[in-house]
């Protein structure tokens, strides 16, 4: 498989640029706006073109491998990850922003083997930045190494986390009380990009020292989360335990003393996994 990887990181870098130019070029015309799980879980048919876009473009050249999209999984397709080679697929992570013209958008792009993520693809269509990684040889962004801050104290630290898209009045409350917590530790600041994906790949440039979500799925964060660890971060739990990509629960921080004391922070709940879930709106 070793070296069947890089064929693997080649073509989804090569896919990614070429979904990227999609959304672009979506972004100049109108964008026919549908809801999935609540009103404002956006989805446009630029997302389910992409994805078709990418996947049909994977299986030609790779036709054994399974696929986890989240549009597919949106229209009924299982979301059930396997030690077989699959495709972990975000086509627009970002989509309230797309939707809006905020220019932070990304298509996000993860290949696991074993249920390991092997290689990892975020492309920032609007800032133009591939960002890449595959396990065991570091992280890069248009092809230059990515370090995460060194940065130990919490004080001294930004932080980005997201609101989501549940809007049940409990579920916000836990949210803005985790995020209160952090701003009075306190913090430089919180800040929100918008995408799970872009948010990752701000910790593993080193800009935020830890990012933090619960209620994202699988398909947010499989391809930023080898891009973090690459770069040299930490990829947990929200309780600081061990990562599980289908618990729809993460931290990426630069190093443990920053997790350490934001998982001190964080009001916990557990949304229902991605593979219990029922996705099909
Ligand atoms: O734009 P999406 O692909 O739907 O991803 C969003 C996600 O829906 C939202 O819940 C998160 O807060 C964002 O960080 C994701 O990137
Ligand atoms: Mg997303
Ligand atoms: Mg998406």
């Amino acid at each position: 498989m070793a070296d069947s990887l890089q064929t693997v990181m080649d073509y989804a870098v090569a896919v990614a640029r070429k979904a990227g130019e999609v959304v672009q070029t979506a972004l100049a015309g109108d964008r026919k706006v549908m809801t999935k799980s609540s009103a404002v879980d956006l989805v446009t048919q630029t997302d389910q073109k992409v994805e078709k876009l990418i996947i049909q473009s994977v299986k030609e050249k790779f036709p054994t491998h399974r696929f986890i999209g989240e549009e597919s999984v949106a229209a009924g397709e299982a979301c059930e990850l396997t030690n077989e080679p699959t495709w972990i697929i975000d086509p627009i992570d970002g989509t309230t922003n797309f939707v809006h013209s905020f220019p932070f958008v990304a298509v996000s792009i993860g290949f696991s083997v074993n249920k390991q993520v092997e290689v990892g693809v975020v492309y920032s269509c609007l800032e133009d930045k591939m960002f890449t990684a595959r396990r065991g040889r570091g992280a890069f962004c248009n092809g230059e190494p990515l370090q995460v801050s060194e940065q130990t104290d919490v004080h001294q630290s930004i932080i980005a986390t997201e609101f989501g898209s549940n809007r049940d009045p409990e579920v916000v409350d836990k949210i803005f009380c985790s995020m209160k917590n952090v701003l009075k530790l306190p913090v430089h600041g919180v800040r929100s990009a918008g995408t799970a994906a872009i948010n990752m790949c701000l910790v593993a440039s080193g800009c935020v020292e830890a990012y933090y979500e619960i209620g994202m799925h699988v398909w947010d964060i499989a391809a930023g989360s080898l891009i973090v660890s690459e770069a040299g971060g930490l990829v947990l739990d929200v309780d600081g335990g061990q990562v599980d990509l289908m618990s729809r629960r993460v931290l990426a921080a630069n190093n443990r003393s920053i997790a350490e004391k934001i998982v001190k922070e964080i009001v916990l709940f557990r949304p229902p996994r991605d593979d219990a879930l029922d996705h099909k709106q």
